[in-house]
C-alpha cells in the first residue's frame, strides 16, 4: 500500500531540524524548512501543512509558540515537538507548552536515541512518537518510518519527552566519567544509577515509569552517554579536561540542553525533596562549586543503602 504524502513544515533549522527534514524528504513528503532567519514569513511556511514540527531549542519554544499564535494554523494540522528541554520559568515541558497554546490541535512528541549526525548518514535508528491521541502519533509514525528509521508509537508523550530531556543531565555526568578515564565499571554504575533517578523525577512529573525503560528513556540514555557526538557528553568530557563551561559552550556545535535542564531539575527536586544525587553533582560542577574529581568523590562517599531502597516505582 502506498503511504500518504503530506506537506511537512519543520520549524528550526538547527542540526536536528535539518536531520528531520532529510528524513521526511527521503519519504517523498513535501518538506519546508523554516527558521527565524528565513525570508519566508512563518504564516506562508505553515500554510497547508498537515505536520508542523518544532525542532527549536528550549529557549526558542515560547517565542515560536507566541509567533504561531498570531498566524492561522491549518485546521487539522498535527504539532510535533522534538525539543528536549524544560522551561526555566514554569518547569513545563515543550509538549505541555504547545498543548496549552493550541488546545484544538494534536501534539505529538518525537524522542529517541537519535544523534543527528548518524541519522543524516542514513545509519539505522529507531525513535518514539507519543501522543495522548494515538491516531496522530500513528500518522507521524507513517511520515517518518523507513527501512533505516524505525518508529514506534506510544501513548505517553510526557514520559517520552522527559526521558529525552533528563538523560541530557546524565550525559554531562557520563562525559565527566569518560574524560577522567574512570573506566567501564564506573560508567556502568553511573548509568545504572542514572535511570532510577530519571524515573523518580519523571514519575513525580506525571510520566509512566515503564516509558523510561524504552527507546526514549534507556535507549537515549545509552546513546547520549556513550557518544562523543553528543553535545551534552562533550560538555562533561571537556569540563573533565579542565576547560571552563563558557569556553566549551562557545565552541560547541549547537545546543547542550542539559546545562539548562540541570538547573530546572535540581530546583524542582530540592523543592519536592526528590533524591537526585547525580544531577546535584552535575549542578554543582556546572556552577563552578566543585571540581570533576570532587563530584566523583561526593557520589562515592554517599551514605550506604539497599540498592532499591529509594526507587519508588
Ligand atoms: N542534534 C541532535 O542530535 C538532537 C537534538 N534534539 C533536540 O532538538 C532541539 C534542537 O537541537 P539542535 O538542532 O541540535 O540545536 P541547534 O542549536 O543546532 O538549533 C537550535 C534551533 O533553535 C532555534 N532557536 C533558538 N532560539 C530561538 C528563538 N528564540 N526563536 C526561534 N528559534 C530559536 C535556532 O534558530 P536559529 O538557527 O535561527 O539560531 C535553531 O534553529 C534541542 O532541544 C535538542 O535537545 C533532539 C534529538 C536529537
Ligand atoms: O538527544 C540527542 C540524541 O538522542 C542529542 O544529544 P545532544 O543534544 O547531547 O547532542
Amino acid at each position: 500500500m502506498t503511504k500518504q504524502k503530506y506537506i511537512v513544515t519543520v520549524l528550526g533549522a538547527g542540526v536536528w531540524g535539518n536531520a528531520l527534514a532529510v528524513l521526511a524528504r527521503r519519504n517523498q513528503h513535501q518538506v519546508r524548512l523554516w527558521s527565524r532567519r528565513s525570508f519566508e514569513p512563518l504564516a506562508s511556511a505553515i500554510s497547508e501543512a498537515k505536520i508542523i514540527i518544532s525542532a527549536v531549542s528550549m529557549k526558542g519554544v515560547r517565542p515560536l509558540v507566541e509567533q504561531l499564535q498570531t498566524v492561522h494554523l491549518p485546521k487539522h494540522s498535527i504539532l510535533v515537538t522534538a525539543t528536549k528541554g524544560l522551561d526555566p520559568l514554569t518547569t513545563l515541558t515543550p509538549s505541555q507548552i504547545w498543548q496549552t497554546a493550541f488546545l484544538n490541535h494534536s501534539v505529538v512528541v518525537l524522542s529517541g536515541p537519535n544523534l543527528s549526525k548518524e541519522i543524516e548518514r542514513g545509519l539505522p535508528a529507531a525513535t518514539v512518537v507519543a501522543s495522548n491521541e494515538l491516531k496522530s502519533a500513528e500518522t507521524v509514525q507513517q511520515v517518518f518510518a523507513s527501512d533505516t528509521f524505525r518508529v514506534y508509537a506510544s501513548s505517553d508523550p510526557l514520559g517520552a519527552e522527559l526521558g529525552g530531556t533528563l538523560k541530557n543531565v546524565m550525559a554531562i555526568a557520563a562525559g565527566v566519567c569518560d574524560g577522567l578515564q574512570l573506566g567501564t565499571n564506573a560508567k556502568a554504575a553511573l548509568l545504572t544509577r542514572a535511570l532510577p533517578e530519571m524515573i523518580r523525577v519523571g514519575t513525580y512529573l506525571g510520566a509512566n515509569p515503564e516509558t523510561f525503560f524504552g527507546l526514549s528513556g534507556l535507549g537515549d540514555l545509552i546513546a547520549t552517554c556513550d557518544s562523543p557526538l553528543s553535545r551534552n557528553y562533550q560538555v562533561g568530557y571537556q569540563l573533565a579536561q579542565g576547560l571552563s563551561l563558557e569556553e566549551i559552550l562557545s565552541k560547541l556545535e549547537g545546543t547542550a540542553e542539559g546545562v539548562n535542564t540541570t538547573d530546572v531539575l535540581v530546583k524542582t527536586a530540592v523543592r519536592q525533596q526528590l533524591a537526585v544525587p547525580i544531577a546535584y553533582q552535575v549542578y554543582r560542577l556546572l556552577h563552578g562549586k566543585i571540581t570533576p574529581q570532587q563530584a566523583v568523590q561526593a557520589l562515592m562517599a554517599r551514605e550506604l543503602k539497599e540498592e532499591f531502597s529509594d526507587l519508588d516505582l
